[in-house]
């Protein structure tokens, strides 16, 4: 099975008490009532940051022009005991956007601290790549899960 093409983009401010992402608690599909990434599939025919940014849009009402996002790389999602839902996702940042996150059937969007992750409401393998992305840095990553679609059994660098 081919795992499907998502896309992920972390928008990033200055707070009074230091650096903040938009992430948001999934309404709907796939992470119902986790705390996650902006974003979802690239659909036939588009490119990755064109797909973020009909994404963020749909998601968070957010307007991003290609300008505004770096890449940040990418985490290949494998559940070997689910394949159809693994998911090959290109990570984003965007520190300039248009208009203010309002929620949606999807998502309601929420500021966190870079330093204070809701790791416990989040996927558990965020703590193994989302921090490098929130520094700046980028990542090419594979998780694989464990049977329980939930723990971690391993992840791997790529990167030299
Ligand atoms: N293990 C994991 N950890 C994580 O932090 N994010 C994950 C993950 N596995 C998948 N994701 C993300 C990537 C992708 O942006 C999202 C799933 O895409 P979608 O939100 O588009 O899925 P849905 O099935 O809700 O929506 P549709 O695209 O409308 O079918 O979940």
């Amino acid at each position: 099975m081919t795992a499907a093409d998502v896309t992920l983009c972390f928008l990033l401010r200055d707070g009074a008490d230091g650096g903040q992402v938009l992430l948001g608690l999934k309404q709907k599909g796939f992470g119902k009532g986790k705390i996650v990434g902006i974003g979802g599939h690239v659909e036939a025919g588009e490119t990755a940051v064109q797909a973020v940014i009909r994404e963020v849009l749909e998601e968070t009402g957010v307007v991003l022009v290609p300008g505004d996002l770096a890449d940040a790389g990418a985490v290949h999602f494998v559940f070997p005991a689910r394949p159809e839902w693994d998911m090959k996702t290109r990570l984003f940042t965007a520190r300039t956007w248009s208009g203010e996150p309002a929620p949606s059937d999807e998502i309601i969007p929420e500021w966190f601290r870079v330093d204070t992750l809701p790791v416990e409401r989040m996927w558990q393998d965020a703590d193994h790549w989302l921090p490098v992305v929130l520094e700046g840095g980028r990542v090419n990553i594979v998780v694989t899960m464990d049977a329980d679609n939930e723990s971690v059994a391993s992840s791997e660098s790529l990167l030299p």
